[in-house]
């Protein structure tokens, strides 16, 4: 089945532009006049004219049919001209809707921008721009050829209007009842060309690791048998072409057999030798053609345009949409304990695993840690040794390749934005300050803090001589203006006073002074929930709960008494940090 959307998108963006469609309509009339008029013509031409000798009136008939084909021609003219005003508005909603897609994904939790999907889906709506104007093409002109001609037709031989309709609908039955099977090969083929495409282009991104792994053979393989299985669709997609050569010679050719067989009995019927030319134009210039372009046009573009759309819905699936991927993962409540059962842990991770490349080290591997409700944790270790990759998973910006991260008992991955951030606050070592009122920049997380618990917060968190530098809660600010610590302090005050219950400082007080360091971070501590400190210094590690320490054979959680016994990993920094020198003097670092 495809997706039901398919239909209900076609059916939109028709009914949007229905009066762009009646004009269609208006000029196909125009168009099909050759088809209306040509076996009339011919027939008057033949028994009114060369039959009888009358070679000009001949000419005449024959003048009037090619002035109906030069008003036809400008019909068609102006048919493409009206196409632009349906297809082109389509083709620009789809590439909305993609793009659309493609930034919630790469802003989503744990998204990642993917510029490849977004290339192969515009070039998927250009598809469907091209098929949708195709199909809108071969249908209207199915409709109004085929129509036409059996008027004209009906005009000249009633009966044997009845006796060529006959098989023409038979051939359009015998198409219509292999298409869905068509739809489902057709869908195979697109599938296949994008296994192909994905596991050549993931084969080329890493060639590097191919190589050094001596894993060509293994890799060629893999890609080997993605391109027999595109083929093998191709083939079976050209099998089905003889469903379309049965129909067009069910509903194209028996009507010029059953012409040919029904002559004498027309003719002892009084039928003249000009009609019977004039039923044959009808015929094989009016509905054979007609039939010809609607069957090779739906069974070519029709099909690659259901499959074609029906691939950029399920990928690019919009909200109040029924069938995409995204839908029924809307993000579950966060789980509250039960009265009498334990609360969830503020922080679970279980068995993450994570890497930033397919072939890459993981930079962490099977972690499992948990912190109860109002802990405050260190985090230390190396440079490079994952600690704001950790800070990134907790936070929900990055996602594991493996395992979970659950907040408060709800899986990070499910989370929308506005739900996490319910859930924590992030303060990265770059403090975001923006243009405005230092008032706007501190309320920026929770706009309805109170004034009095705005200037509670700035006073703990030591910020008070920075807002009476800068003129008050109610000054104007500029970020350049501002020193690296002095942006870290604001971003500090923003993030006491938002309402999330777990706290991630990373490296976010690294541009302030150790004393200031301290009221920040003590501040912190004794403010309500959970606490995640990427530590910059040993005293944060001092005053923290637990301390997890990233030791060459992984991470180790320990107290710091405990980590100074089992860690040497730990031992070597807290010798390392004892003995850098302490700048003094520089509250609040440089800009
Ligand atoms: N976006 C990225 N793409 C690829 N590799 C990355 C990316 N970010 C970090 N890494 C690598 O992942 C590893 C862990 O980085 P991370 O920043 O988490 O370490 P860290 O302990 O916070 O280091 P530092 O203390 O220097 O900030 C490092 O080897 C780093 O080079």
């Amino acid at each position: 089945m495809s997706h039901p959307g398919v239909r209900r998108t076609t059916w939109n963006a028709l009914r949007a532009r229905r009066r762009e469609l009646g004009g269609l309509a208006g000029w196909s009339v125009v168009e099909s006049l050759p088809a209306l008029l040509g076996g009339v013509l011919v027939a008057r031409a033949v028994d009114q004219g060369f039959l009888v000798g009358r070679f000009g009136t001949g000419l005449a008939w024959l003048a009037g049919l090619a002035a109906a084909v030069l008003v036809g021609a400008v019909g068609t003219g102006r048919v493409y001209r009206g196409l632009g005003a349906v297809v082109e508005p389509f083709r620009d909603e789809l590439a909305t809707r993609v793009v659309r897609a493609a930034l919630d994904g790469a802003t989503r939790p744990g998204g990642r921008a993917d510029s490849a999907a977004v290339t192969r889906l515009t070039h998927q709506v250009e598809v469907v721009r091209d098929t949708f104007g195709g199909l809108l093409m071969v249908v209207r002109g199915f409709l109004f050829t085929a129509g036409s001609a059996l008027l004209g037709l009906l005009s000249l031989a009633p009966l044997l209007a009845g006796a060529v309709a006959v098989p023409l609908v038979a051939g359009l039955v015998v198409f219509a009842a292999g298409l869905p099977a068509m739809v489902a090969h057709q869908r195979a083929q697109v599938r296949a060309g994008e296994d192909l495409g994905r596991s050549a282009a993931t084969a080329l991104g890493g060639h590097r690791d191919v190589v050094a792994c001596g894993a060509q053979d293994r890799v060629v393989d893999d890609v080997g048998r993605r391109v027999t299985a595109q083929a093998r669709t191709e083939r079976t997609l050209a099998r089905m072409a003889a469903l379309r050569s049965l129909s067009l010679g069910v509903g194209g050719w028996l009507p010029v057999v059953v012409l040919l067989l029904a002559v004498p009995w027309l003719v002892r019927n009084g039928m003249s030798t000009g009609a019977v030319l004039g039923a044959l134009v009808y015929v094989t210039t009016g509905l054979q053609p007609a039939l010809h372009a609607i069957v090779v046009g739906v069974g070519g573009g029709g099909l690659r345009y259901v499959v074609t759309l029906d691939r950029i819905l399920r990928a690019c699936p919009v909200p109040g949409d029924d069938a995409g991927p995204t839908a029924g993962t809307a993000p579950p409540p966060v789980a509250h304990a039960a009265p009498g059962t334990a609360a969830p842990p503020a922080v679970r991770l279980r068995g993450v695993t994570f890497r930033y490349g397919p072939h890459a080290r993981p930079v962490l591997a099977d972690l499992t840690l948990a912190l109860s409700a109002g802990e405050h944790l260190a985090v230390v270790g190396p440079s490079g040794a994952g600690k704001s990759t950790l800070a990134a998973l907790i936070a929900g910006l990055a996602r594991p390749d493996s395992g979970t991260v659950h907040l408060a008992g709800a899986p990070v991955a499910a989370l929308a934005p506005a739900a996490l951030a319910r859930l924590r606050v992030l303060v990265p070592q770059e403090g975001y300050v923006r243009s405005g009122s230092l008032d706007d920049n501190l309320r920026y997380l929770c706009p309805d803090v109170d004034e009095a618990a705005l200037e509670r917060a700035v006073d703990a968190l030591g910020a008070r001589p920075l807002v009476s530098r800068l003129g008050g809660l109610g000054a104007a600010i500029e970020p350049g203006a501002l020193s690296a610590g002095e942006r870290q302090l604001v971003a500090a005050v923003r993030a006491y006073v938002a309402p999330a219950p777990l706290v991630i400082l990373d490296e976010a007080t690294c541009h302030l002074d150790p004393v200031l360091e301290a009221t920040v971070e003590d501040a912190f501590g004794r403010r309500p929930g959970t606490l995640v400190v990427v530590a910059h210094r040993i005293s944060s590690a001092t005053r923290a709960d637990r301390v997890l320490v990233f030791d060459d054979d992984g991470p180790v959680l320990g107290t710091h008494q405990e980590l100074l016994a089992r860690s040497p990993t730990y031992r070597e920094l807290v010798g390392l940090w004892e003995h850098v020198p302490v700048p003094s003097g520089v509250p609040l670092g440089g800009p």
